[in-house]
């Protein structure tokens, strides 16, 4: 089942349990705005290069739409549009006042220099100027673009509209980010994780952790985690994966992959393996899929989405039945674009804040998030992830309602 049936699935078993009238479920789906754009650059070595961009609106009911720009070689319309429903939801469950939309731009972010970055990133970004603003639509870093992406937006389309800084978030601090929007979402996930625990009479430092994908997420969960007294035993990303089981010394672990651009790099030293599921662990999954042929070796006792959809249905279907708890995306990796929210408040009231603020706040709104979910798990009888789902669904169909725009 691609991106687009799960999450729609996911929506439409939610719409059932909340007993949404028909219509009202139709509009709720369907996209506000879908925009592809082909954006053709000059290579460094004079040849033309063009690459299709994609920008989908899904839903603006509770505010400007938010959500970010995806550079992957993978990106399609269906995994966008998921995407983008999948911000609706997100920004409803962390109650902040924004609707969902996601973008991205099919090509290997990895094989193009940086100057053809800047000149893929500048030529979509006059592309959807027109579509996108401070109270429409803000874009934000996601896989395979980071804060320097933003800055080249936020240059971009200040040539057409003026200095606009809230246009986009997670920017450098030097050009109005906020402190702590690059730890944000690891950090996010951590404090959804501690909820998590403390429900189940348990803490961070008494838990072996497993962490799937080590880039912007994973390398600050990695860190939080370790700095707050948990085992971190295995970790992997795109070119492979290491294991200690007395526990990884994982700041000497960033040093390596910052140094040598991966964990490859440190075959020899450490021992590089396939990725193994045995431990009786914590598991942070923050790539992209989590396939139903790994599902079954699965011994984790809880699983934490810090990635958008990384559990296919079907590996979710059998994770359940083996009893294993899922923290579901929605919630568990929330926290980027709720610091993304108080960039963007920052922003308006031209008015910065300290680092300790963002923290606490985001302390406040991952909590809240994880209460607010489990008292829907107790209404609708339901998991995490259909806690997460009515939550989010139900926030914004009131939405819809009140403004009367359901027939
Ligand atoms: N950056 C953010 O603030 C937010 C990101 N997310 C989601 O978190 C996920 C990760 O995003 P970032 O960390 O920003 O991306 P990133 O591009 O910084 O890191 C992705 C990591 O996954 C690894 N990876 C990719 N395929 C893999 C595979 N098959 N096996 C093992 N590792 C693999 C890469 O090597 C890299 O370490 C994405 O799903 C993204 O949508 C969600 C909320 C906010
Ligand atoms: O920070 C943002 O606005 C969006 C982050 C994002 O794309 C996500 O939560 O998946």
């Amino acid at each position: 089942m691609n991106a687009l049936a799960a999450t729609s699935r996911n929506f439409k078993q939610a719409a059932r349990l909340l007993g949404l009238d028909s219509k009202l479920e139709k509009s709720l789906l369907i996209p506000f705005r879908e925009i592809k754009v082909e954006c053709t650059i000059p290579k460094d070595d004079g040849s033309l290069v063009s690459y299709v961009g994609f920008r989908v609106q899904h839903d603006n009911a509770r505010g400007p739409m938010k959500g970010g720009i995806r550079y992957h070689p993978e990106v399609d319309p269906d995994e966008v549009n998921a995407l983008a429903q999948l911000m609706t939801w997100k920004t409803a469950v962390a109650n902040i006042p924004y609707g969902g939309a996601k973008g991205g731009i099919g090509c290997a972010p990895g094989e193009l220099s940086i100057s053809e970055l800047e000149r893929l990133t500048r030529v979509f970004t006059q592309k959807i100027h027109d579509l996108i603003g401070t109270h429409t639509d803000v874009p934000a870093p996601d896989m395979g673009t980071n804060s320097q992406t933003m800055a080249w937006m936020l240059d971009e389309y200040s040539k057409f509209h003026g200095y606009s800084p809230a246009v986009v978030t997670g920017k450098p601090v030097d050009l109005g980010g906020s402190q702590g929007r690059d730890a944000a979402t690891g950090r996010g996930v951590l404090f959804a994780t501690e909820a998590l625990l403390r429900e189940h009479r348990k803490s961070i430092s008494g838990q072996r952790f497993v962490i799937q994908g080590f880039g912007n997420v994973g390398s600050w969960a990695a860190q939080l985690i370790y700095e707050n007294g948990g085992k971190v035993v295995a970790v992997s990303d795109i070119s492979g994966a290491i294991k200690n089981s007395k526990g990884i010394d994982v700041p000497s672990l960033l040093k390596h992959t910052i140094e040598k651009r991966g964990l490859k790099a440190l075959m020899g030293q450490i021992q590089l393996m396939q990725i193994q599921y045995w431990w009786k662990t914590v598991m942070f999954s923050s790539l992209r899929h989590l396939a139903v042929e790994n599902a079954n070796g699965i011994r984790a006792k809880f699983i934490i989405e810090a990635a958008n959809h990384p559990t296919d249905p079907e590996a979710d279907e059998i994770l359940s039945k083996k009893g294993v708890v899922i923290l579901p995306d929605i919630l568990a990796n929330s926290g980027g674009v709720t610091v993304s929210y108080f960039e963007w408040v920052q922003n308006i009231q031209g008015f910065m804040w300290e680092e300790e603020k963002v923290n606490n706040e985001l302390k406040t709104y991952m909590t809240n998030g994880f209460k607010d979910v489990k008292e829907m798990c107790q209404t609708h009888n339901c998991d995490l992830r259909m806690g997460a789902f009515t939550l989010g669904v139900n926030r914004v169909a009131r939405a819809t309602v009140l403004r009367g725009w359901e027939a």
